[in-house]
């Protein structure tokens, strides 16, 4: 009998070309390599520098996101763009892109979007595969059983180059979260939950494995928000074995395998399961019932809390500062808050069924007179669709703004940031200190919650939570 193994043993032994020694990382075989206008513009340069090719230009992808308006361009088709910088970096990626004759999703392609978004929505994404990016929510793939992964600009050159990557190998840690979820609580809910369980570090040096019956019945969307945050907990990429959700899901997308090649790839992707009997370095057991709305109080994602618990005391001073920052009161739920901004997109909560979950609490209501609410579609074609079902509609009969695709107010790059003191609520995946814009104050949460605290125009528990509040 063959050895026990994990899923992330199995796809690492197929694209492992040299194995570690002590001395000396891995070396992987890339089968997808994803692209933006941040962190490629130097790969490109050094490429240029020592006169080197792209060595797999269609294993590469590229799209623009981070730096892109939201806002329509204006009428003689110009882009407006926040600033010279983020224009620069959107024309050198076309130019580089156009160069080594890499596909860019662009200004003219419907699909554009936010990598994480874009990549599995075309079906570019497989399980299986080994996928890395310059940025670090890479781990968003791994919803699919592909080892994905956040590399460095450096990186992306060797990557470029060599359709190769030396990595140390990770270790593995399976949670398991037993059981099922109540209504109004999502995936959001459980990896904030998650993260403040087992901490910003807790997943230092490991590939999660989000495994159990509340995983297994969650949509591809919602595998995709809890992998997507494996790093705001150290990890270096999240994984989920697919099943027949993934293979639904996939099956049609244009750059999925068709045919009979389809029936062959689905066999494939069914071996890609954790042995029954194999061993992970660390495992533990989280009861999926007993998770509520979770949010965050502080300017990290393990500072989160039950949206109806009192805050914790600070255990450090940069906890302290973090309250400080954020004007949390320890010992006071985050209910009441006042809210000035609610964002709802991002690569974490930008799909389709969060922006179906955000409507539903919307639809025929009104947000505050005080609340800016800024909803984001993740891609143009969750644009197209979302509008096909009117959803565009009731967000700005509620008063809110409907927004071109892109990363947005996730981090404010290209200019759609909240004030300084501003408390936004924001179903993104990053709290820090000035994320959203100097000053602003981010609250991290699911679109239920979001949507649900825009109407009253403070933190709110999602309407759709019927559990003991
Ligand atoms: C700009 C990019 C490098 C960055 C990342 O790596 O995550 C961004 O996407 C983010 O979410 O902060
Ligand atoms: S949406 Fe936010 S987290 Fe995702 S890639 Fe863009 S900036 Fe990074």
């Amino acid at each position: 009998m063959a050895q026990p193994r994990t899923l992330f043993e199995k796809i690492w032994a197929n694209h492992e070309i040299v194995p570690e020694t002590p001395q000396t990382p891995a070396m992987l075989y890339i089968d997808l390599h994803l692209i933006h206008e941040v962190t490629s513009p130097q790969a490109f340069t050094e490429l240029r520098r020592r006169g080197l090719k792209v060595r797999r230009p269609e294993r590469v992808l590229a799209t623009m996101d981070h730096s892109t308006p939201t806002l329509p361009a204006t009428e003689n088709g110009e882009p407006l763009y926040a600033n010279p910088q983020t224009k620069k970096q959107v024309e050198m990626l076309e130019k580089n892109c156009a160069e080594f004759g890499i596909q860019l999703y662009g200004w003219n392609s419907k699909e554009r979007g936010i990598v994480h978004v874009l990549s599995p929505e075309i079906g570019a994404t497989q399980p299986g595969m080994t996928i890395v990016c310059g940025d670090s929510h890479t781990s968003t793939h791994g919803a699919f059983g592909a080892l994905a992964f956040g590399i460095g600009t450096t990186e992306v050159g060797h990557v470029l180059a060599t359709q190769c990557l030396l990595q140390r190998r990770p270790k593995t840690f399976a949670i398991y979260l037993d059981g099922k979820l109540q209504d109004g609580v999502g995936a959001k809910d459980m990896i904030l939950h998650i993260i403040k369980e087992i901490g910003m570090d807790g997943g230092t040096g490991y590939v999660l494995e989000y495994k159990g019956e509340a995983v297994e019945a969650l949509s591809m969307e919602g595998r995709m928000t809890m992998c997507n945050m494996s790093i705001e907990a150290g990890a270096r990429a999240g994984l989920i074995a697919p099943d027949e959700t993934t293979f639904t899901w996939l099956k049609g997308r244009p750059r999925a395998p068709q045919g009979a090649d389809w029936d062959k790839a689905v066999e494939q992707w069914k071996q890609l399961r954790s042995d029954p009997d194999a061993v992970y370095d660390r495992e533990i057991h989280i009861d999926a019932s007993s998770i509520r709305p979770t949010i965050t109080y502080g300017t990290n994602p393990a500072m989160a809390i039950d949206i109806t618990a009192p805050t914790p005391s600070a255990r450090n001073a940069l906890e302290q500062r973090a309250l400080d920052y954020m004007h949390t009161t320890p010992g006071q739920t985050m209910l009441g808050t006042h809210v000035d901004v609610v964002f709802v997109g991002s690569c974490t909560n930008g799909r389709l069924p969060d922006l179906r979950e955000a409507a539903n609490i919307l639809k025929g209501k009104k947000i505050a007179s005080h609340v800016r609410m800024l909803i984001v579609p993740g891609s143009g074609q969750i644009k197209e669709q979302a509008e096909q079902e009117g959803l565009d509609k009731i967000f700005q009969d509620a008063g809110a703004e409907w927004r071109e695709a892109g990363c947005s107010m996730c981090l404010g790059m290209n200019g759609d940031i909240a004030q300084p003191g501003q408390l936004v609520v924001s179903t993104s995946n990053r709290n820090f200190e000035g994320r959203q814009g100097a000053g602003a104050r981010t609250v991290l949460a699911s679109p239920a919650t979001a949507a649900t605290s825009a109407i009253a125009g403070k933190i709110t528990v999602p309407e759709t939570y019927k559990g003991v509040a």
